[in-house]
């Protein structure tokens, strides 16, 4: 096909239609508003939103059911945000909402996959995701029942990702390489901003390689639904141990997905591409991508990889190691120094507060 034409932004970005133009100051005023260039709290929070807004669509149930990456979250803000699989969810909405009559020739669906888009370029390591445009406004708030749950069998977690957009397994670990930089708050309740890895500022494998070692105990309370032990529980403050999801526990020692999990411990650039190309179909689920503009070209570049090898955290090893993939040996990785569990920062900057790297953010509402 010949090369779309191309026109040029007020600031010289070649893009293939104007209508790419109006992103790139919404950029700006994500970062300068909500993100203030940090991989924290709120970046984490809207990422979680682009897979929680697309997701709510079903091929056996039918277009009543939802319309996937649609903006429903922000258009219903008090339907799909109140579904006890989105808790926690209404700050990232409330976060977005005052964008949409900030750029009104945005839509709800774009401003979601834009937003997470431009967060995710805040996490050293991450890929710089495809983003078309052109999402029509969401008609209907999605219906219940159809955001995965950390308690959920394989079975059912696979069969859901199917039904909602034929992933396959492999696609389904790869979304999970956004775990990297992910928090729970409501998980364990008594307890907020509990990571998923030692690294949660940083889109690195560490998940992948942490969630395969022995859990050991719980950050916060040890009866939540959900949750399963974690092999670094060790809390003092805001510094809130690792916190392990039964879903992600359960998807690294399937005989369907270990595999893949495993492929990706210490294998950053496939991790990497492998989570953005299967974020490519996410981001579009519920529309013909004929009926979209590619504009790429307005998502800012990514903060550069920290290119450290993954390790194992001190205090634990190899020995720790709960292998399901008898077909691929396990990398050699060095273990970090120490006799003791290190605590995981609260914030980016290894502070226990966030005040220089997290703002509030249009909703008011930091948790
Ligand atoms: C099997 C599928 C999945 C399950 C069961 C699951 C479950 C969860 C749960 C329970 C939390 C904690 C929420 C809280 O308590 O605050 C969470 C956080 C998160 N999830 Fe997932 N998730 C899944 C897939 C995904 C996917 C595909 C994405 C991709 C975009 C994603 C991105 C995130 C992020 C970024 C957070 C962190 C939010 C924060 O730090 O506030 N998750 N997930
Ligand atoms: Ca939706
Ligand atoms: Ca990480
Ligand atoms: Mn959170």
């Amino acid at each position: 096909a010949p090369a779309a034409a191309q026109v040029n932004c007020p600031d010289g970005t070649a893009v293939p239609s104007t209508v790419c133009c109006d992103f790139i100051p919404l950029a700006q005023a994500l970062q300068s508003e909500v993100l203030m260039g940090d991989c924290g709290e709120d970046a984490h929070e809207i990422i979680r939103l682009t897979f929680h807004d697309a997701i709510a669509i079903s091929q056996s149930q039918g277009a009543a059911a939802g319309g996937g990456a649609d903006g429903s979250m922000l258009v219903f803000p008090t339907v799909e945000p109140e579904f006890s699989a989105n808790n926690g969810i209404s700050d990232s909405v409330n976060n977005l909402i005052p964008f949409m009559s900030q750029f009104p020739t945005i839509s709800p669906g774009d401003l979601v996959q834009f937003a997470g888009a431009v967060a995710l370029t805040n996490c050293p390591g991450a890929p710089r995701l495809q983003f078309l445009a052109g999402r029509p406004n969401a008609t209907a708030p999605a219906v219940d029942g159809l955001i995965p749950e950390p308690q959920d069998s394989v079975d059912k977690i696979l069969a859901r990702f199917a039904d909602a957009g034929n992933f396959s397994p492999f696609e389904v670990v790869s979304l999970l390489a956004s775990h990297s930089i992910a928090r729970a708050d409501k998980v364990d309740e008594t307890i907020d901003a509990a990571p998923f890895d030692s690294t949660p500022f940083v889109f690195d494998t560490q998940v992948f390689l942490e969630v395969l070692l022995k859990g050991v105990g719980f950050p916060g309370t040890d009866n939540n639904t959900g949750e399963v032990a974690s092999p670094l529980p060790l809390t003092s403050g805001t510094d809130t141990g690792e916190l392990r999801l039964q879903s992600d526990f359960a998807l690294a020692r399937d005989s369907r997905t270990a595999c893949f999990w495993q492929g990706f411990v210490n294998e950053q650039q496939l991790m990497s591409s492998s989570f953005a190309a299967a974020m490519a179909k996410l981001a579009v689920l519920g529309h013909n991508t004929a009926n979209l503009v590619d504009c790429s070209n307005v998502v800012p570049q990514p903060k550069p990889a920290v290119n450290k090898p993954a390790s194992f955290p001190a205090t634990t090893g190899p020995q720790d190691l709960e292998l399901n993939c008898p077909t691929q040996e396990f990398p050699t990785l060095t273990t970090d120094p120490g006799a003791q569990q290190t605590l995981i920062p609260h914030c980016s900057d290894g502070d226990m507060t966030c005040e220089t790297v997290q703002f509030d953010g249009p909703a008011g509402d930091s948790s």
